[in-house]
């Protein structure tokens, strides 16, 4: 079944609302360099973070100047896995190396360079991001190449980038990911959820759907 991963949680009911609605994964994004509502302190990333129960993923989502910065904001926060964006392949590699989390790669669906990817990190986040390499873009991308590229890698990989639940089923019979990945598609307003959207981006990307041959 596809993963869900709800990101951008800020409030302790949003985040009640992602568990409640079955998300597999909760994403708290903290120690970006750009504007971006959802932006958390580590203490307040660290605080939602002891909420999210068993079986349930914790992401800590973050573009660190260093791998060792990484390391040590995931040192503080605590949680099951780190997603970074705007990092190359090498400083995945050495972010792995400095850390018990699961390392995500947010990476640009439309670059080049992405199986060089797939050995460091433990899973890529496939999103369209802006000019500093940040997510959160509510943009959709090419989900024919998203396709190909999943198919390609021997990495999971997480579809991200626009989704909504609107469109999350097309998305998830079109690119067949491992799992989607939604942040301002779930918002009613910035860094605030709409518990029904949630609901319904769970529903929709998880339902049983048949497979044609
Ligand atoms: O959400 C943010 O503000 C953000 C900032 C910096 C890096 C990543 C960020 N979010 C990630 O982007 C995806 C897609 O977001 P959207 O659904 O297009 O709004 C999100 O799930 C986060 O993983």
């Amino acid at each position: 079944m596809t993963r869900t991963k709800i990101c951008g949680l800020t409030r302790e009911d949003d985040l009640d609302a992602a568990v409640a609605a079955g998300a597999d994964m909760v994403g708290f994004v903290c120690g970006v360099p750009i504007e971006t509502p959802r932006e958390l302190a580590p203490d307040r990333a660290a605080t939602l973070g002891e909420r999210v129960p068993e079986g349930v993923t914790s992401v800590l989502v973050t573009m660190p100047e260093t791998p060792e910065a990484g390391a040590a904001l995931a040192e503080r926060v605590d949680p099951d896995a780190i997603q970074v964006h705007d990092y190359s392949p090498d400083e995945v590699a050495a972010l792995a190396d400095r850390t018990d989390a699961r390392v995500l790669a947010g990476v640009d669906a439309a670059d080049d360079d992405l199986e060089q990817y797939a050995n460091p990190a433990d899973a890529l986040v496939l999103d369209s991001t802006d000019e500093q390499g940040a997510g959160g873009t509510g943009e959709t991308h090419d989900w024919e190449r998203a396709r190909a590229v999943v198919a390609d890698l021997d990495v999971p990989v997480l579809l991200a980038g626009g989704l909504t639940p609107e469109n999350v089923a097309e998305a998830v019979r079109t690119v067949e990911p491992f799992g989607v990945d939604v942040s301002s598609g779930t918002e009613r307003a910035g860094g605030v959820k709409d518990h029904a959207a949630i609901q319904q981006f769970v529903e929709r990307a998880t339902a049983p759907r048949t497979v044609t041959t």
